[in-house]
């Protein structure tokens, strides 16, 4: 075989040097961030300046072209680097404002164990805060709930929604009661696999464990089986255990590509959820709330009851547009004890602590039956990745 003009090994030398290069690139990026986060809290700018953003990402996409590189692609990757940066800033942010709440390691109560998504989440959310954890895996969502009211964990991390199965019911009702208010949130993408234990094929199993979140995600799969038993576990690493143990070609579950190597499993199908765009919505709730620095965007979350008057869902939804407040998210559930009576969930994209949302609080309360404040927190929904 006559030799190659290109020597490959070279080549991927030459590569492997240059993105050393790029990371530290990244990380100088970084430290001038916080430069700049520096010299916010001086000058009280806002984090987020999306006219500077848009000038940026024009001469460089501009830039990017003569050197061959597409528009699209330039856009994408500085929108990553972009929103770390904000990301990186805010977290400074809210740490300079709550001092208190800086701490090494963090009790977390979340659902399941290592290679379940909550924890997947739970690792996400200690990269913000450069924090260790000490492990309160936990059962059930009230468990967490309880774990953190009971202050035998500092915090909680609960999933609240999924792009493909849409509102827990569960959390929704756990927060109709709870003293814990939200300090946080995080988008976690979930790709769900069909992961087995020993050599088989899809053709070949019987019976599929997942937790049920996992089960409705993935219902158009699923359907594809002509005789399939489900078996619905509390949470995604105990159903990773239990057909770990059972060791049994007939046997699958749903979970990670992660979790998978995790437990020693092998994935026979990968991303089998209803949607390509599987993400998950996770709160951190803690027994205080935190103070979001005006300078981030902000959410903040209630609960409300308005009675069975007409028009007086309309009346209270009135109130946020009278005060310019967007809403970007409303849930109902019914009132445990008080039949047909629903409670609203209302997120809105404002700062608790500003002066029309103080207003419209005050509003609120008169025209309303039922009204709890249940947290203001960084809103991360720019941050949510594919
Ligand atoms: C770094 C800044 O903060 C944010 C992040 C930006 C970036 O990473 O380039 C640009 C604008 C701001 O939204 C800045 O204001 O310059």
């Amino acid at each position: 075989m006559a030799k190659a003009k290109i020597d490959l090994d070279q080549v991927r030398n030459d590569i492997t040097a240059l993105d050393e290069n790029l990371l530290n690139l990244l990380a100088q990026r970084r430290a001038l961030s916080l430069q700049v986060v520096q010299s916010k809290v001086e000058t009280k700018k806002a984090i987020r300046d999306s006219y500077r953003e848009t000038l940026l990402l024009q001469n460089l996409t501009e830039k990017g072209k003569k050197l061959n590189l597409k528009a699209d692609y330039i856009n994408q990757v500085y929108r990553q680097i972009i929103e770390d940066s904000v990301e990186l800033q805010q977290d400074y942010l809210l740490q300079l404002n709550n001092p208190e709440i800086k701490s090494a390691e963090y009790k977390i109560a979340y659902l399941g164990s290592k290679g379940s998504y909550s924890h997947a989440a739970v690792e996400k959310y200690l990269a913000g805060v450069n924090g260790g954890l000490i492990d309160l895996g936990c059962n059930s969502f009230n468990a967490i709930f309880a774990a953190v009211e009971d202050k035998k964990a500092d915090l909680g991390v609960i999933p609240i929604e999924n792009t493909s199965s849409g509102s827990i019911n569960e959390v929704y009702d756990l927060l109709q009661t709870t003293r814990l208010k939200i300090v946080d949130e995080l988008f976690i993408p979930v790709k769900h696999n069909l992961l087995v234990a020993c050599e088989t094929n899809p053709a070949q199993i019987k019976t599929i464990y997942g937790h049920h979140q996992p089960i409705a995600q993935c219902s158009d799969f699923l359907a594809e089986f002509d005789d399939i038993k489900l078996e619905v576990m509390d949470s995604t690493s105990s159903a990773l255990e239990v057909v770990k143990k059972l060791n049994d070609p007939s046997v699958a579950v749903l979970g990670s590509a992660e979790a998978g190597k995790h437990y020693n499993l092998q994935s026979i199908q990968a991303d089998v959820a209803n949607q390509k765009d599987n993400q998950t919505r996770f709160i951190i709730v803690a027994r205080e709330s935190v103070n979001v620095p005006f300078q981030c965007a902000a959410k903040t979350s209630l609960v409300l009851a308005v009675g069975q008057r007409p028009g007086a869902l309309v009346d209270a939804l009135m109130i946020f547009k009278q005060h310019d407040i967007n809403m970007c998210k409303i849930e109902s559930r019914p009132i445990k004890g008080r039949p047909w009576e629903e409670m609203f969930y209302i997120d809105v994209t404002e700062n608790v602590t500003t002066e029309p949302m103080q207003s419209a609080i005050k509003a609120l309360k008169a025209s309303t039956t039922d009204f709890t404040e249940i947290g203001c927190y960084l809103d991360r929904s720019s941050q949510t990745q594919k």
